[in-house]
């Protein structure tokens, strides 16, 4: 298909979206059942940064960044811009110009499986981008691409309005369908955590506080006093 698609988009509730975006990507990870994380070659530009957001998602030729211009109009606040080449590429399809024209739509933060340039720039500006790479090579406007259809990004499938959160750690995906029972999980997760957490401080042992002491034995370790037999 040579032709270009923009859909429109039915976002998930944005309350959800902005609590779900408040916990940490290995949470959210864990408490769906350890799915939908993105690959690990997708890295923040700059430490510290922590968004969720909606997935306005944008399928991209190699080296061609024409789409991201079209992308632009679809995007609202609170919105993520997630960007997949259909060939791979390193090349800097996004820097401080782009990030000024979505950050004054409110948009959150990029997520690429490409390259991204302008990385200072970027940093001051406080836009996080995730990406495969940061890369000067420029790009054209050439070739059509699609908007808002579902596409996999870093080996996750991602379909617009689907719940976004990235973090130091990475980036993971929320379907839509599952994000009100995602975020139950999550805060059930970050409670038993905290708990465990004191009890760590209070000197337990995580041997204890998880009972693996049974398991253990039950696999058969044993301690043993000087050199094990031979
Ligand atoms: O202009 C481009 O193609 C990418 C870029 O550097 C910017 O958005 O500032
Ligand atoms: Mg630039």
């Amino acid at each position: 298909m040579t032709g270009l698609v923009v859909r429109d988009v039915h976002r998930t509730d944005k309350s959800i979206v902005d609590e779900l975006g408040s916990l940490g990507v290995a949470t959210i990870h864990e408490a769906q059942g350890r799915t939908g994380l993105m690959a690990a070659r997708l890295r923040p530009i700059y430490p510290g940064a922590h968004v969720g957001g909606t997935a306005i998602t944008v399928s991209v030729p190699p080296g061609d960044n024409w789409m991201l211009h079209v992308a632009v109009e679809q995007c609202q606040e609170g919105d993520i811009l997630v960007v997949s080449p259909t060939s791979p590429s390193d090349a800097g399809y996004f820097g401080e110009l782009l990030a000024s024209a979505v950050q004054v739509r409110g948009v959150r933060g990029l997520v690429i499986d490409a390259g991204c340039r302008d990385v200072a720039e970027l940093s001051r500006m406080g836009f996080p981008v995730w990406s495969r790479a940061v890369c000067a090579t420029g790009t054209v406007k050439e070739t059509l691409g699609d908007v808002n259809l579902p596409l996999v990004c870093a080996g996750q499938l991602v379909r617009p309005g689907d719940v976004v959160v990235a973090d130091d750690d990475g980036v993971v995906v929320v379907p839509q369908r599952a994000a009100e029972t995602v975020l139950t999980a999550s805060k059930a997760r970050e409670e038993k955590e905290a708990a465990s957490r004191a009890r760590y401080l209070a000197g337990e042992l995580s041997l204890d506080v998880s009972d693996m002491r049974g398991r253990l034995a039950a696999k058969g370790l044993t301690y043993v006093d000087g050199e094990p037999d031979a």
